[in-house]
């Protein structure tokens, strides 16, 4: 594309755009309405706790590298079934492996959460 002029207009077009893609992956996938939740959960825990300056940071870094993978693994999704309706093997392993992108953060986050949260969970019920 040809390069164009700096433009404030259309840089908060883009903010619009990226909005659009907001509304859209709240809207159509399941698995976003569930990392909401748990984002309020662990953010509601985080003020409950007391969570330190680094332990935020390192919360914050978890939430958004989740919601990271998971927009990108449904734009994946999304090219995949725009060029390939019907069953193809090469399309299931790049869905997997988007997939898999997806685990290893989720799992990731799962990690984080219990090595911040667990210890401050034992010590509120005095186990
Ligand atoms: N066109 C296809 N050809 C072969 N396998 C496919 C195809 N589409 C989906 N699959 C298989 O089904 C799995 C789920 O794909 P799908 O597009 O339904 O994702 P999804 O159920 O929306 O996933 P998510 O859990 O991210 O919501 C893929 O990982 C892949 O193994």
């Amino acid at each position: 594309m040809k390069p164009q002029k700096f433009s404030i207009t259309a840089r908060l077009q883009s903010f619009k755009y990226a909005f659009d893609g907001f509304k859209e992956f709240i809207k159509t996938e399941h698995n976003a309405r569930l990392h909401l939740f748990f984002t309020l959960l662990v953010i509601l825990s985080g003020f409950y706790f007391g969570l330190n300056k680094t332990e935020w940071i390192i919360i914050v870094f978890a939430i958004a590298i989740v919601f990271i993978t998971e927009i990108l693994n449904t734009s994946i999704e999304k090219i995949a079934d725009f060029i390939c309706t019907t069953e193809n093997s090469k399309i299931k392993k790049i869905k997997d492996l988007a997939a898999l992108a997806v685990l290893i953060s989720a799992l990731m986050a799962i990690v984080i959460g219990l090595i911040i949260f667990l210890p401050k969970i034992l010590q509120q019920f005095n186990f």
